[in-house]
């Protein structure tokens, strides 16, 4: 309640709507809600309080605070989603659970996205990159499109062994999209909102897991895929308890489906972004690849691992376009950070673009230099994929992804931009608002 918050600096604006209309209008300006956390944090300062959407939060920044909430002690924060995600997501999803049960849960569903489980996907994400370029080939393209298209294909086929085109996959996309677009909108479940939608296409595609996951355990069809090897690990009655070491059938399909949330507005803002950002700064490291490779003209895994520049130029694009630009997190107990009394219950956030651009650690921040990840960057810092026990599982399958397509791009490509928009869409991920639109030309 605004009386529990007086302790903290900022305001709470009006009655009802709060500071809504000048959060909501700083969303789509070029620097995002970052222009809405800089002008309070230079009245109040690190740690300051609003209420926004219908919430009362606490906004705070610097590396302490980063410290203090993504490796707080076990229980003492968990993840605050909004209702309506909390809904689609359903109640065991990695997202809504804490402790101990969150570490256990990482474990079990976290194991085939390590660099070894994710060699046998290797051949289908490189194939499927060259067709997609392919298809670029001396025509205009909206990157953003693309690298959805692309992301999406590879989590289908990895997961589930989807076929990158056909009826199925078109089923996929359609629920997909449906379920990502309802996870901020109002909590409104009746028929013809986007919450609505999200929930039926979220019943939807349990569906078609159930049926996929009985025609694997009769038999009738074997894959080498994600849901193959927790079906073997994890082949137990779908009405049993869950042990130990088990996970459900319900615990299996809310976790897929969070992993597909997470997973795919995230890696296809990064691969647009970073597409944006090296056509200033070419990777001349994969055209030396290309050239040390002794008449072989296909891509191995062992260069894809090997490719330490690249990691940098990642690692820089995730600074500069802060794609999840604040962690929310709800206290689970009364705690004290910068000398300030949080509550249990209250929502807190993280604004991680300031950490992201403090001229301290990175000097002349709005510049786009891989080279800062010379060497090793000071803890809390730089939090790209996240920090602590809930840093982000898909680090791996993310960077598999982005490092395959842009060899490609960079060596049998170049483009240029269409358009000079720096602005970015309204969404919780950040991505650019007009889509990248590139006109692209073989080498
Ligand atoms: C470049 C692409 C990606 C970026 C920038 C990214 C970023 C992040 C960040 C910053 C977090 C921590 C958020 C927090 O602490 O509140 C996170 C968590 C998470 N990410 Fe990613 N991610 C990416 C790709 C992926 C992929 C491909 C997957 C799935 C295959 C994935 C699954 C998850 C999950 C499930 C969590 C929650 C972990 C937990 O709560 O324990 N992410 N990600």
């Amino acid at each position: 309640s605004p009386k529990e918050m007086e302790g903290i600096p900022g305001s709470l604006g009006l009655p009802i709507v709060g500071e809504s209309f000048a959060f909501l209008s700083a969303f789509s300006k070029p620097s995002g809600i970052y222009s809405f956390v800089k002008e309070r944090q230079q009245r109040y300062g690190k740690v300051f309080k609003t209420y926004t959407l219908g919430r009362f939060s606490v906004i705070m920044t610097g590396r302490e605070a980063s410290k203090i909430l993504l490796t707080g002690k076990d229980g003492m924060v968990s993840l605050n989603l909004f209702y309506t995600g909390q809904q689609v997501l359903g109640p065991t999803s990695l997202l809504q659970t804490n402790g101990e049960a969150h570490k256990r849960l990482r474990r079990l569903i976290a194991e085939p996205l390590s660099v070894d489980g994710l060699k046998k996907y290797f051949q289908f994400i490189n194939t499927l990159a060259i067709e997609t370029l392919d298809q670029w080939s001396g025509k205009k393209v909206l990157v953003l499109e693309e690298a959805s298209t692309f992301t999406l294909k590879v989590i289908g086929n990895m997961i589930m062994s989807l076929e990158p085109t056909g009826e199925e996959q078109e089923k996929f996309r359609a629920n997909f999209k449906l379920i990502s677009s309802s996870f901020a909108s109002l909590p409104l479940k009746i028929p013809g909102t986007a919450f609505y939608r999200g929930i039926k296409a979220r019943d939807r595609m349990y569906a078609m897991l159930d049926s996929i996951i009985s025609k694997r355990r009769s038999g009738e069809s074997i894959q080498q895929d994600f849901l193959e090897s927790l079906i073997i690990k994890h082949s137990q009655a779908a009405d049993e308890e869950a042990n130990e070491d088990k996970l459900t059938d319900k615990q299996l399909k809310d976790n897929i489906l969070t992993l597909l949330v997470a997973g795919h507005d995230t890696t296809t803002a990064a691969l647009t972004w970073l597409i944006k950002f090296i056509e200033e700064n070419p990777a001349e490291e994969h055209r030396e690849i290309q050239a040390n490779r002794n008449g072989g003209s296909n891509l191995t895994w062992s260069e894809v691992n090997n490719m330490p520049y690249t990691t940098k130029v990642i690692s820089e694009t995730l600074r500069r376009a802060t794609i999840l630009p604040w962690f929310s997190r709800k206290a689970a107990q009364d705690f004290e950070i910068e000398g300030y009394k949080i509550v249990k219950g209250w929502s807190i956030n993280l604004d991680v673009v300031s950490i992201h651009h403090d001229p301290g650690i990175f000097a002349n921040p709005e510049k786009f230099d891989p080279s800062r990840f010379d060497a090793p960057i000071k803890t809390f810092s730089f939090l790209g994929f996240g920090s602590g026990p809930r840093m982000c599982p898909g680090i791996n399958l993310a960077k598999l992804e982005i490092c395959i397509f842009i060899h490609h791009l960079v060596c049998r490509y170049k483009w240029r931009a269409l358009e000079k928009d720096d602005s970015v869409q309204p969404t919780l991920v950040r991505m650019p608002r007009n889509k990248y639109p590139i006109a692209v030309e073989p080498l």
